[in-house]
């Protein structure tokens, strides 16, 4: 009998509903594991095939997204084929690009897209263990079946007190992103100052911390003074709310009177217009993100930047973390020893239930979250 087969003998809670393989008069079992509190599974009490619970794009936003541009279904899985594995979420990342991917990318009736933490429930490839945390690109799911070919297993050193969520944050994609756009883009060195927004934010925190664990200044702003507070607590050097600062071209002029060196920009619009000419000769600006432009459905115009650009000698250089895949492992393995030797401190912002997806990625853009917004199944 396998480890699944056992936890289906050990059924907790009869559902009402019906199972969307077999029969609809067929009632589905919850699966309470006896390995991990992180499971329950939904599962048909005849036929035993699992049924997911997915968030799919109802309507492509228009403006800020809403809660009625989502809408939450059922998908029954197939039983498991030699070579495949039954996964479950643990942990689910919101993330700003999917709002802007929505639109490149999705149609309207597709699952959202998104990478989870995932836990290996049932598994007929001898290369994977029931039991193992995974990392997958696998959108907003409950559950779904894998080959084993698109998952990334948690490093080995992951010590057990390390949340795993932090896969998705901190030593994950946001971590990563900090890291290549900091050393590789902005090719920061120490006694530069750098500038960073949205710093309080999952990419942010992590930029400004590497920053000054490179022997650099840092200057970052967020919105809200509580976020500022936490940015002074982190180690940043100075730091200022951009919603209620009397002017921005001031607050940067105070926080560096020299200007800056690297700009880590993960805002655009406004505030990238007036920073730009605050840079100091032969500076760089790492384009990371425009999260104030996309909500946009009419674009924003803005100050041209080729004079800056001229007289200060400026590079610009935008990027997508996904194609720095080559340094994954080097910077998972850096961000993860900082991690643990307490020089890379993290926050993260954790929404119950699968069920309130929607909510925990509409609060993200709004800027209710501190540090990496997740979503704890
Ligand atoms: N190029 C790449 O490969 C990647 C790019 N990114 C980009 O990095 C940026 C940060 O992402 P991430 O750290 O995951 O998200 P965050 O954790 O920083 O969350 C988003 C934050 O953006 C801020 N924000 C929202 N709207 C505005 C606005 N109009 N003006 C200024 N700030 C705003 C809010 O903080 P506040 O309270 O401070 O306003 C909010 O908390 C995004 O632009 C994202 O698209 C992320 C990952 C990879
Ligand atoms: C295996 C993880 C795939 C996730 C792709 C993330 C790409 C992020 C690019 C972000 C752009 C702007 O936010």
């Amino acid at each position: 009998m396998s480890a699944y087969q056992r936890w289906v003998a050990s059924d907790v809670v009869i559902r009402s509903s019906g199972c969307l393989f077999c029969s609809p008069l067929t009632p589905y079992t919850a699966l309470a594991s006896s390995l991990a509190p992180f499971s329950i599974s939904l599962c048909c009490s005849f036929c035993r095939m699992v049924t997911a619970k997915v968030w799919v794009l109802k309507k492509h936003f228009e403006g800020f997204p809403k809660p009625s541009d989502f809408e939450m279904k059922q998908v029954a899985l197939a039983n498991l084929k030699d070579g495949e594995l039954l996964l479950e979420s643990v942990f689910l990342s919101v993330d700003p690009y999917m709002r802007p991917y929505s639109k490149r990318d999705m149609k309207e009736g597709d699952v959202m897209i998104g990478t989870q933490v995932a836990r290996i429930v049932e598994s007929k490839n001898p290369a994977f263990a029931v039991g193992t945390f995974v990392v997958a690109n696998r959108g907003w799911r409950t559950h779904f079946i894998s080959d084993g070919k698109d998952l990334n297993l948690l490093p080995a050193s992951w010590p057990e007190s390390l949340p795993k969520s932090l896969a998705l944050g901190t030593v994950g994609m946001p971590g990563l992103t900090a890291y290549v756009g900091l050393f590789e883009i902005c090719k920061m060195k120490p006694g530069e100052t750098v500038l960073v927004n949205a710093a309080a934010g999952a990419v942010g925190s992590v930029v400004g911390q590497l920053a000054k664990i490179g022997g650099c200044k840092v200057v970052g702003c967020a919105g809200s003074d509580s976020k500022v507070a936490y940015l002074k607590n982190i180690g940043f050097d100075e730091a200022f709310n951009y919603k209620t600062v009397a002017s921005l071209d001031e607050a940067l002029r105070k926080a560096s009177p020299d200007g800056y060196d690297c700009f880590f920009d993960n805002v655009g619009g406004e505030f990238a217009s007036i920073a730009i000419n605050h840079m100091k000769k032969f500076g760089r600006i790492a384009v990371c993100g425009a999260i104030s432009q996309y909500n946009d459905s009419v674009p924003q115009k803005g100050p041209y930047i080729q004079i800056p650009m001229i007289f200060n000698e400026l590079s610009m250089k935008g990027f997508i973390v996904s194609s720095w895949h080559n340094h994954r492992e080097e910077g998972v393995k850096a961000l993860l020893k900082w991690v643990l030797e307490g020089k890379l401190k993290y926050h993260e912002q954790v929404t119950e239930r699968f069920e309130n997806m929607p909510a925990a990625f509409i609060g993200m853009l709004k800027g209710e979250n501190l540090g990496k917004a997740v979503v704890k199944v």
